[in-house]
């Protein structure tokens, strides 16, 4: 954003800030991000970590709670959601400078709560999405939550006059598709057949349509609003449940993992702080590199090995005591599509008694069992990308975070 405007503070929406990757992108704004004012902090479920932001060290000032009536809503004639609202005031980490703070509890399928959260704001961060390929959720769920929550944000920065959105798209919009293709090491412009049957990744492809049409589209005051998506692998990193689940299953089953994808076999993981990292550059970039950025897809990567799955794992769960049984797979790949077969057959048949969500499932083998990584530089030269952490930072950190979390577990 212009020079001119240095000295001017920015109002940053995150929608899903109460997330995995949410709390990091978060968090790296409020140490990162120079000309942060406010910061709204929207989710369905505000995570306590917010209440404890005010008692940290870098953190300050005084909060409240209650049902408070949001700071900007008149100025787009936009009504104030009937929801609870926690409002924080902080300082920045060097102390010298008053960033506000509002976590804003409340659902992107509801258009008004969404209008009334943007209303005011420079930059939306859109991270909030519903990440089931467990079965958890219906399909029209996933579809409400990941499509028609992503065009409630449009719709609310077209008519709040916001400019600037960042969506948190994902691999899964490209592949791995149903044919079980590899994607090996490609970038945004490798050509692939992205055919898709699960209602997850065919939400986050429509949603990233979706941002990527609505570049150029004249919001409130007639400029351009303009979009770009960020699409992660998997991410790794403080907070991740799905490696916590796999280190005490590790537990469980006396310190073993046992083998059942081929060591061969790529998938792709980047590290959530540069994820995060990512997010707030392309953010801090939108108004300066509108013409190169806008309606662009970047895929979101940094110095974490290729590895499988499971082995990647094993680079955190392996320093914490677990070991992976079996230099080749330990069933043959035949009984894990019947077991994954029969999972979803059994998630079905018990559905109007129970929820039975195992991590194993047809989609989710696949996924695992298909080469999916990426080697590009585009964020690189398009908004100056370099990963802020390096894999040994990655690494430690998320090894710490495995042994902390799981502490009271053993
Ligand atoms: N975890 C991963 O490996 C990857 C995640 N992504 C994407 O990154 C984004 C964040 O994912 P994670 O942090 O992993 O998931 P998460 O489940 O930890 O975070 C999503 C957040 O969105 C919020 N949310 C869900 N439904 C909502 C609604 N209706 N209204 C308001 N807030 C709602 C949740 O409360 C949660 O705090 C998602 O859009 C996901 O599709 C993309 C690639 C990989
Ligand atoms: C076959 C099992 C044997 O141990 C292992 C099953 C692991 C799976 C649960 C995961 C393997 C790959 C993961 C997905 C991948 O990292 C890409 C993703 C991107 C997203 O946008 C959301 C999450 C996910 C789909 C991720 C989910 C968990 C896996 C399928």
């Amino acid at each position: 954003m212009a020079d001119s405007a240095q000295a001017q503070k920015l109002v940053y929406l995150v929608t899903g800030g109460c997330g995995f990757l949410g709390e990091h992108v978060v968090r790296m704004l409020l140490q990162r991000e120079p000309r942060l004012g406010e910061l709204r902090v929207f989710d369905q479920h505000l995570g306590p970590w917010l209440e404890e932001l005010k008692t940290g060290s870098c953190w300050g000032s005084l909060w409240w709670r209650g049902c408070g009536r949001f700071p900007n809503p008149s100025q787009a004639g936009i009504p104030t959601p009937a929801v609870e609202q926690m409002m924080l005031v902080s300082v920045h980490m060097d102390g010298s400078r008053p960033v506000r703070v509002t976590a804003i509890q409340g659902d992107v399928t509801q258009a008004h709560e969404v209008a009334a959260a943007v209303a005011g704001a420079h930059v939306v961060i859109h991270t909030a999405g519903l990440v089931d390929v467990f079965g958890r959720a219906s399909p029209k769920t996933i579809h409400e939550v990941n499509v028609q929550g992503t065009r409630n944000v449009i719709e609310a920065c077209v008519q709040t006059g916001t400019r600037f959105l960042v969506y948190t798209s994902s691999m899964e919009v490209v592949g791995p598709n149903t044919k079980g293709h590899p994607f090996y090491r490609g970038n945004e412009d490798t050509p692939y057949e992205a055919v898709h049957r699960h209602p997850y990744p065919c939400s986050k492809a429509l949603a990233e349509w979706l941002v990527l049409e609505a570049n150029g589209r004249k919001v409130r005051g007639g400029l351009p609003l303009v979009t770009c998506a960020l699409r992660p692998t998997g991410i790794y990193g403080e907070g991740h449940q799905i490696m916590r689940d796999f280190y005490r299953q590790g537990l469980r089953l006396g310190g073993w993992l046992f083998r059942a994808i081929p060591a061969s076999v790529e998938h792709g993981r980047v590290y959530v702080g540069n994820v995060a990292w990512m997010h707030v550059l392309a953010a801090r970039e939108l108004e300066q590199r509108a013409t190169l950025m806008g309606g662009q897809v970047y895929f979101c990567y940094d110095g974490s090995p290729y590895r499988s799955y499971e082995d990647f794992n094993m680079e955190f769960l392996g320093p914490c005591g677990l070991r992976l049984v079996g230099a080749r797979p330990l069933l043959p790949y035949w009984l894990l599509v019947f077991l994954a077969a029969l999972n979803a057959l059994l998630q079905w048949l018990l559905r109007p008694l129970v929820l039975y969500a195992p991590l194993l499932n047809p989609y989710t083998l696949a996924v695992a069992n298909t080469t999916f990584t990426v080697s590009t530089d585009k964020a690189q030269r398009h908004f100056g990308y370099e990963p802020l952490f390096s894999w040994e930072d990655s690494r430690t950190r998320t090894i710490l975070w495995v042994q902390a979390a799981t502490g009271s577990a053993q």
